[in-house]
């Protein structure tokens, strides 16, 4: 069984609820047909359990999932033909119990503790390092950047998630390019294979064979492919949020608390989860929420590492550090490659924030150049 708490508005919150639940389970949420007997309602209708001003509460039965029915059947039940309904106005998917429904899923391979033993990054929060400028470089300069990034001590490096697949810079080519010029460094390196579920397998296979040691897939591939990478190339597998908003926010929407429950649930090991400070400043509650989502203890599943980026600099990195906790991973690409001393400067002035030895120079240049520490609010 799935049981799915909404956030509904309708002038007739009952009559929305019912339509609901018969219209995503047994037929037309309006007419009953002939072949609706009783015993097949008893057993296929879902059922509104509770209703409280807005909030409605439905449960799903879990004879209506067969085996396998991934996530994408999943969430056409769950949030699906109630926005064809006029009179619902609105309907949030506030939370979801997956039940016994969630057993077909694998959830994280590596998780937070995967990703410390693959980086060596213990008991610290990692440094991630993006790709910029994001188009345009070929596959040698951009192994030579992420070399940089490495010798300046990231634990990740992420193409940004606008790269393709593009003739100027095929993944066939960067990919050995930058393994290469990694060789020997602790530091784990994802080319972004976001594409149709087809493309995203066959480059995520490509790039395992080629080296990679990471995936990063954005948000548009699709749930179900970021399920389909995760059970066929055993890496770890980094979700890119650019494009959330779309799903999480208006009339019709699922809530971040939702969303990041698919993409643990999915087998993802490290995610985009927004930013505190920065160009996207979040509040201190908002990311709170989805951080227990995705670290806290779930259906035995593995946890789920959080990446903060969105003008990420590294006067933030303490206060980032202070306020979620070691388990988190701070990302950036603009304040590493416009350090005025260069990338490497730029990725060492990260790290120096969090361990700082000795003399800091490529830190308190970027602190001169982005603000001191000091909380973003
Ligand atoms: O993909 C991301 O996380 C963003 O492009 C962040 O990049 P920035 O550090 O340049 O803001
Ligand atoms: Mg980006």
């Amino acid at each position: 069984m799935i049981t799915a708490h909404y956030e509904i508005d309708a002038s007739d919150v009952e009559k929305a609820a019912m339509a609901l639940a018969v219209g995503q389970s047994v037929g037309n949420p309006d007419i009953r047909a002939l072949r609706d007997s009783d015993e097949l309602l008893a057993r296929h209708q879902a059922r509104v359990i509770d209703i409280e001003g807005g909030r409605v509460t439905v449960e799903f039965p879990g004879t209506n999932f067969g085996e396998s029915d991934g996530i994408a059947h999943i969430m056409a039940v769950l949030l699906g033909g109630q926005v064809d309904i006029d009179h619902i106005e609105g309907c949030r998917l506030v939370d979801v119990d997956f039940g016994d429904e969630a057993g077909r899923f694998s959830g994280p391979r590596y998780g937070i503790e995967g990703i410390r033993q693959l980086t060596g990054a213990i008991d610290r929060p990692l440094i991630g390092g993006i790709v910029k400028p994001k188009l345009g470089l070929s596959p040698r300069e951009l192994a030579d950047v992420c070399r940089e990034m490495a010798d300046g001590g990231v634990d990740f490096i992420k193409e940004d998630e606008v790269l393709g697949d593009p003739p100027w810079c095929p993944l066939a080519d960067r990919v050995p390019a930058v393994v290469t010029a990694l060789d020997g460094m602790p530091t784990i390196y994802a080319p972004c294979v976001t594409g149709d579920a087809l493309d995203a397998v066959r480059r995520a296979t490509l790039a395992y064979e080629l080296g990679a040691s990471a995936i990063h897939v954005n948000v548009w591939s699709g749930f179900g492919t970021f399920r389909a990478i995760r059970e066929q190339v055993e890496l770890p597998l980094f979700f890119q949020k650019s494009g959330d908003r779309v799903w999480t926010t208006g009339h019709f929407a699922m809530s971040e608390v939702v969303l990041y429950k698919i993409v643990r649930l999915m087998g993802c090991d490290m995610a985009h989860v927004g930013m505190w400070g920065g160009y996207l400043n979040e509040s201190i509650s908002a990311l709170e929420v989805k951080l227990g989502v995705m670290r806290g203890s779930w259906i035995g599943l593995n946890t789920l590492l959080p990446s903060f980026s969105c003008g990420a600099h590294p006067g933030l990195v303490r206060d980032l550090g202070e306020r979620f906790g070691n388990d988190i991973m701070i990302s950036s690409g603009g304040a590493i490659h416009g350090h005025p001393m260069g990338t490497t400067a730029g990725a060492r002035a990260f790290r120096q924030a969090i361990d700082p030895v000795g003399t800091t120079p490529e830190l308190d240049v970027a602190l001169e150049l982005w603000g001191g520490i000091g909380s973003p609010r």
